[in-house]
């Protein structure tokens, strides 16, 4: 919990100084109404749909230093450790999110997180979660956390009202599940969801 109070806050005012101005005109209109959900509390799911090397890592890190500025909890989440070291704060969404290891069988079930403990109360406080390479995770894992944040925010809105902003390329690889046919990977893809 304390990691994620503890920013100083000259660094995140610095970074949007020097970097929202350069914001090109999608990053911005994406940048104003996911600022817009997490700060007039309405939430919801906004899915960044563009392809690799467009600036989704750096709206990423300048909604990340914008919500941390305000004193509120922003949650940087991928799947690999590589693609974490891009965003500030950045941790695999298994980390953060305890999820369960085996998530091709996972059904209906929750992180593994008890009340009380230190991550249970950073998924109480948090309102922006960003999700990078989402499309490689498999549905289980987003309807997992739903149902935790449901748990733990007692809110019963998609994500318990936390603000969730996913990206990744959905043509890019999708989750893989060995020994499977092809049907049933496409049936564990976050479209597939009832998300
Ligand atoms: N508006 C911008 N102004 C200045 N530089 C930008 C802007 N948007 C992106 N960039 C730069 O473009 C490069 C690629 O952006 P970025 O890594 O955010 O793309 P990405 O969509 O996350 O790519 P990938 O999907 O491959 O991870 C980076 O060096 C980033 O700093």
């Amino acid at each position: 919990m304390s990691a994620e109070t503890s920013y100083n806050i000259d660094q995140p005012t610095k970074y949007i100084q020097d970097n929202k101005p350069s914001l090109v005109s999608d990053q911005r209109e994406a940048f104003n109404k996911i600022t817009q959900a997490v700060f007039n509390g309405s939430g919801g799911i906004f899915f960044l749909d563009a392809p690799g090397g467009t600036g989704k890592t750096f709206l990423f890190n300048l909604l990340l230093a914008k919500i941390r500025l305000t004193n509120r909890i922003a949650l940087a989440v991928t799947l690999s450790g590589i693609a974490a070291t891009l965003l500030t704060g950045g941790r695999t969404a298994h980390s953060a999110f305890k999820l369960p290891l085996n998530l091709a069988s996972a059904e209906a079930s929750t992180c593994n997180i008890a009340r009380g403990t230190g991550k249970a109360k950073v998924l109480q406080e948090c309102q922006l979660i960003v999700w990078d390479e989402s499309t490689m995770f498999h549905k289980a894992a987003l309807e997992a956390l739903d149902r935790t944040l449901q748990d733990l925010q007692h809110n019963d809105k998609t994500m318990g009202g936390v603000t969730l902003v996913l990206a990744g390329d959905f043509q890019q690889t999708l989750p893989v599940i060995p020994h499977v046919p092809k049907a049933d990977e496409l049936q564990a893809c976050l479209k597939a969801s009832y998300i």
